[in-house]
This record gives C-alpha cells, structure tokens and sequence, in this order.
C-alpha cells in the first residue's frame, strides 16, 4: 500500500446528517461569512489532498455543482457518520482518505500532512485528530482496505465511530496548536459566533 502522502489521498467531506439542531437546514450549505460551509471546507482541504468526494444525502444536485462527486451513504437513513465514512471510501480511488465533517469549516492547514505523517511513523491502521480536549473522530485519515471491515460492522448495527476504531491502530494526533479547527457549527447560535469571529467581529487569540 503506498504511503498515506497528498498525492495518494481522497478529501472526503462529510454532509450527511439531518442538522436537526438547525431545524433540518441542510447544513454544509448554511452561509457563514458569506459563503456555504462546505465551501469553506472545500477552499482549506483542496490543497492537501489528489481530489474530493462529496457525501451527501440530500442537495445532490447543489453538491455535485462544487464539481467533485456526491455519493450518498449506503446503509439505512442517517446511519450516522460511520456510514459516510463508508460511502467515501467506496467512492474514494485513492490508497487513503481523509474526512472532514462539513460543519466545521477552519480545518488546520497540515490535517492530512500530519494524520500522514502518523501514519507512517506508527505504522498505524489510521490517524484520528484530537483537539478542544477530546478526539475529533470525524477528522480521521483511513485507509481504502478497511472499507471492507466498515461494512462488516455497519452491517451488524455498529454505530459508534469509537467502538470501531478500538477495533485497529488508530494513532491520535494533537492539533490543540490550531486554533479554532474543531469549532463546530451544531445551532444557529454557533453559527452567528463563528461568523463573528471570521469577520473579526470577536476577539480571538489567532487568525484562522
Ligand atoms: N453520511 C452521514 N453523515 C452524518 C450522519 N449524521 C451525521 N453526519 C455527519 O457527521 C458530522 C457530525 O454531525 P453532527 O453535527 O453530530 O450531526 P448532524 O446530523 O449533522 O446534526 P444534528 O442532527 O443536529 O446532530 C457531520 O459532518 C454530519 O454531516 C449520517 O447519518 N450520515
Ligand atoms: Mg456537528
């Protein structure tokens, strides 16, 4: 398998939930400072990785407009992140990916460097991010031959990303250097905080 750099990684953007904290509002497509959050998400993950994946599971049409493919999760209605997860790996053409939730638009600039760069230090299975005190599950770099092994647990009613990444290897990675990279848009109330702080309206201790 070659080795987890940029030119063997697929972004894999995950908008598959219900956003039911935000009335249903289709979240990736919510406007912060002006632009759709998945947008934001898209400009800072592009340049690390070969390509992106959209997953998604409504707006196709909306999504498929960024210009990347759109898969929709294989199992159930709104299984949960483990089954976009699923979705981007079996859409994903590349050796790794690495997913990034479309609710949280400041994602560091070195993710996939550094969830790599674990990788081949460790000899890990995969990398997960940690930061604001606690692991940043969806934030995860995957290899493409786990997809089997996803299914399996999907298949048997797994849900929680924890319960299956205690399954394999999974190096965790610090990111509390990165301000505000897992600030994480859940309300509406999120919302407006975050695009204050993107407009300098707030006090924050870096620039995004
Ligand atoms: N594919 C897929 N992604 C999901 C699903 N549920 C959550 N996600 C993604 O997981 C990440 C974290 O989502 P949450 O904010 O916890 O959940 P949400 O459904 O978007 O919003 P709430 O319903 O308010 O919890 C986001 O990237 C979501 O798009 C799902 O059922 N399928
Ligand atoms: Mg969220």
């Amino acid at each position: 398998m070659t080795r987890p750099e940029t030119n063997t990684v697929t972004g894999v953007v995950l908008a598959g939930g219900r956003a039911t904290r935000m009335n249903g509002t289709d979240k990736g497509l919510i406007e912060v400072a002006g632009e759709p959050m998945v947008d934001h998400v898209i400009r800072r993950l592009r340049p690390q990785v070969a390509t992106l994946v959209i997953n998604a599971n409504r707006s196709h049409a909306i999504y498929a407009a960024r210009g990347w493919p759109v898969v929709a999760d294989g199992f159930g209605e709104f299984a949960g992140p483990l089954a976009g997860m699923a979705a981007g790996l079996g859409a994903a053409e590349t050796d790794w990916v690495v997913t990034v939730p479309c609710d949280s638009p400041l994602v560091p600039a070195e993710l996939v460097t550094r969830l790599g760069q674990a990788v081949i230090d460790t000899g890990a299975d995969a990398a997960v991010a940690t930061g604001a005190g606690r692991m940043q599950p969806v934030f995860a770099m995957l290899p493409r031959r786990l997809l089997p092994d996803l299914e399996s647990f999907l298949g048997e009613g797994g849900r929680k990303i924890d319960r299956w990444y205690a399954q394999h290897a999974v190096a965790e990675v610090a990111f509390d250097d990165c301000d505000g990279a897992f600030l994480n848009v859940n309300t509406p109330e999120d919302r407006d905080r975050l695009e204050a702080r993107l407009e300098g309206r707030t006090q924050s201790t870096a620039d995004p």
